[in-house]
């Protein structure tokens, strides 16, 4: 049986060296013997070992000994994936880890990075989305190809199903690591996997592949509202002034105020805090109006002419 993930590598115009994000489980291990075989030479897998798991250590000797029977470099890094209040603890991980790996990477000259996520972990990225009421960016999934910390992030096996992975690797009788986090239904991701993407492959046989369109239809009008709020911002300046925010229509306020707090302050407004942000912008016609609002884990206040965020009240509010 032919590795699934070869005919997608031998399409693909790869980098002269490429690191291959292996956490030693199924997926990453089937897109690692795929690119040791296309690219033999190039590649390096890359491992990050979580500090605070207790099988963490087993995980690393395990893709040790893959990757000295494949001939491949191996560079780990660790993370104390402890998270911040108010952040979950998968979404701290997956940021650490993507840190980590691309220092790994950075370290040994290599500026492009695989990961293996396939089209239902694009499936279960796009409901986790939905679950949480995310706008347009949430619901445009997990891009091809992204920049983060200066290294290129790629997802080769985008388009391919889990069970086609899953097949391979028992087929072949190939080794790796069954985390058994992932079957833990306190995890919102785990439960969509058991419980929710077998009621659609039973429903809706061709989900995977409608759900992808529709993540690339959401990711060409986020990129589009992106311009948009960019150009916006322009007109207003930024931090963004009140009078010139309001010649906008409401929805391109909005549009431009979520642009420019995610953007310059990496503070994302939940819906009520926008709609009385709106509110107060558009009730803010004398000198003397103030404004004050919680947004995110700051807060933004009216300064003369123009709108500023802080991520701690200022001592002496204007
Ligand atoms: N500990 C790790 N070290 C290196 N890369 C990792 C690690 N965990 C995840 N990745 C990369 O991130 C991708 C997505 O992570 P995710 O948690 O969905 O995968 P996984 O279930 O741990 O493992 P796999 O995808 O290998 O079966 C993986 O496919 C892999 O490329």
């Amino acid at each position: 049986m032919e590795n699934p993930a070869a005919p997608v590598l031998a399409a693909w115009a790869a980098p002269s060296l490429l690191g291959v994000a292996f956490s030693g489980g199924a997926d990453s291990t089937v897109l690692l013997h795929a690119a040791a075989r296309q690219w033999p030479g190039r590649v390096h897998a890359l491992h990050v070992h979580h500090g605070l798991q207790e099988a963490a250590d087993g995980f690393e000797a395990h893709c040790m000994g893959v990757c000295e029977r494949l001939g491949v470099p191996l560079h780990v890094g660790r993370i104390d994936a402890r998270h911040a209040v108010g952040e979950s603890p998968e979404d701290a991980a997956r940021r650490a880890r993507y840190r980590t790996l691309a220092r790994l990477a950075t370290d040994q000259g290599i500026g492009d990075i695989a990961l293996a996520q396939h089209a239902d972990d694009q499936v279960e990225t796009l409901l986790i989305a939905l679950s949480r009421g995310a706008g347009l960016d949430g619901l445009a999934g997990m891009p091809r190809e992204m920049t983060r910390h200066g290294v290129r992030f790629h997802r080769p096996l985008l388009d391919l199903h889990a069970h086609a992975l899953r097949a391979w690797i028992a087929a072949s009788g190939t080794p790796c690591i069954e985390d058994p986090s992932n079957s833990d239904l306190r995890y919102t991701r785990n439960r969509i996997r058991h419980q929710v993407l077998p009621a659609l492959a039973a429903a809706l046989p061709q989900f995977r592949e409608t759900f992808a369109r529709s993540a690339r239809n959401a990711a060409r009008a986020s990129g589009l509202l992106t311009e948009l709020a960019a150009a916006d911002l322009t007109t207003t300046g930024a931090p963004p002034a009140l009078t010139a925010l309001r010649d906008l229509p409401r929805e391109r306020q909005a549009n431009l105020l979520r642009h420019w707090l995610r953007t310059a302050h990496a503070a994302v407004p939940s819906e009520a805090q926008l709609a009385q942000l709106l509110d107060q912008i558009d009730a803010c016609r004398t000198r003397g109006h103030r404004i004050h609002l919680k947004v995110a884990d700051g807060h933004v206040l009216r300064e003369g002419p123009v709108l500023r965020w802080y991520n701690a009240a200022p001592s002496s509010s204007p």
